[in-house]
């Protein structure tokens, strides 16, 4: 049995090796840019959440890719509603093309986040900080103190509404494609957002009319170069906690997603946009929207993986503070499978663990 003074010692290492990287501002790309050859002990992931990387398949098919022009003619719109649907309800995950953003534009949005990630040290130290929920942030592993082992990334992380973010607040070099972004990402998750009202046989404006699109929280993750792909993640196993992720990526892989058991790696199609339903969003829709498990492998190439994060979730609770399942989904015949909860509930669940915690969906199941 192992006992408190030989337990004590490696954790308080771990413990202290964890807080002198957060100090240092460094990030994992410093270490990397460093010319290390073996990761911090404080990275490496036990065997049972390594096992399965060697597994992914790539067979299984590949992530529906879902054209959306011609939306206006109305066969169209109804053709297009229904990949949606049917990608909503069985992968959680989609690729968008001919969604209206110039190609130029996600190019020039990858290359402003790698800038700023390319930064030196003391610059990006102005803006590394723990504090969620506002403003602008720049560190490694949000779940840094939450996490059973660290996570081959860094991320710079924005709120961009409901309230808007001051300009200034934003680093320089990103400022104006961040910008840019948030409102060209929006343009796209509120497009997607009316196919995917319809496809639930709601009116096309009823996730707008329920504020669905205003709170936004802009992330661009920065997975440098790992020496040790096979012992660490880029980010672990989990659920988005909102209502639509739209991601925009460079040409270098690493994100998969669970799709019938297995892990399908994501190929970037240049002018591509991915787009996954969250937890919040299985939830109103009372299970036919599935919000689906992703994680990101450590890069093993030289270049930096860049992918660029929006996450909307609704801004305004309901007048009693509580949300579920849309009642005009429900009937005799489809019961709501999940209870009401509070705003309060979801955000602390949220920030309570790491980022691999039970999903807030299956607490919130209703057992038959
Ligand atoms: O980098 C990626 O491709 C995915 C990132 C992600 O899943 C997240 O930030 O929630
Ligand atoms: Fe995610």
């Amino acid at each position: 049995m192992a006992t408190a003074a030989d337990a004590t010692p490696p954790n308080y290492r771990q413990a202290k090796a964890v807080k002198e990287f957060d100090e240092s501002k460094m990030g994992v790309k410093g270490l990397s840019d460093s010319g290390i050859t073996s990761i911090p002990e404080f990275f490496v992931h036990p065997p049972h959440a390594l096992s399965d990387l060697k597994l992914t398949s790539k067979t299984a098919g590949s992530l529906p890719v879902i054209d959306l022009a011609g939306l206006e003619s109305a066969d169209c719109r109804r053709t297009t509603i229904n990949q949606v649907k049917e990608a909503a309800k069985t992968w959680g995950f989609f690729q968008v093309v001919n969604h209206g953003v110039p190609v130029a534009i996600l190019d020039d949005t990858i290359r402003a986040v790698r800038a700023f990630h390319d930064e030196p040290r003391d610059v990006k130290a102005k803006y590394y900080k723990r504090e969620e929920g506002r403003g602008v942030m720049y560190a490694s592993n949000n779940d840094l103190y939450r996490a059973e082992a660290a996570s081959w990334h860094d991320s710079l992380q924005a709120w961009m509404g409901p309230e808007p973010l001051p300009p200034e607040e934003l680093p320089e070099v990103c400022r104006h494609q961040v910008e840019a972004w948030d409102g060209h990402a929006r343009g796209v998750a509120e497009k997607v957002m009316e196919l995917l009202s319809e496809g639930l046989g709601l009116e096309r404006g009823r996730f707008k009319e329920l504020t669905f699109s205003e709170s936004r929280v802009f992330v661009g993750h920065c997975y440098p170069y790992c020496p040790e792909p096979d012992r660490t993640m880029g980010i672990t196993p989990h659920t988005d906690p909102g209502i639509v992720t739209v991601l925009l990526q460079n040409r270098i892989k690493g994100l998969q997603v669970k799709h019938g058991g297995e892990w399908v790696e994501v190929s970037p199609v240049h002018g591509g946009l991915i787009i996954n339903v969250g937890d919040f969003l299985q939830i109103v829709s009372n299970g036919e929207y599935k919000s689906v498990q992703h994680r990101v492998v450590a890069n093993s190439e030289k270049e930096p993986r860049i992918s660029i994060v929006m996450f909307f979730n609704l801004s305004k609770w309901r007048g009693s503070g509580h949300y579920g399942p849309l009642p005009e989904l429900l009937s005799p015949e489809r019961p709501a499978i999940y209870r009401d909860f509070t705003a309060q509930q979801f955000l602390d669940n949220f920030y309570s663990k790491g980022l691999d915690s039970k999903s807030f969906i299956e607490k919130i199941q209703i057992q038959n």
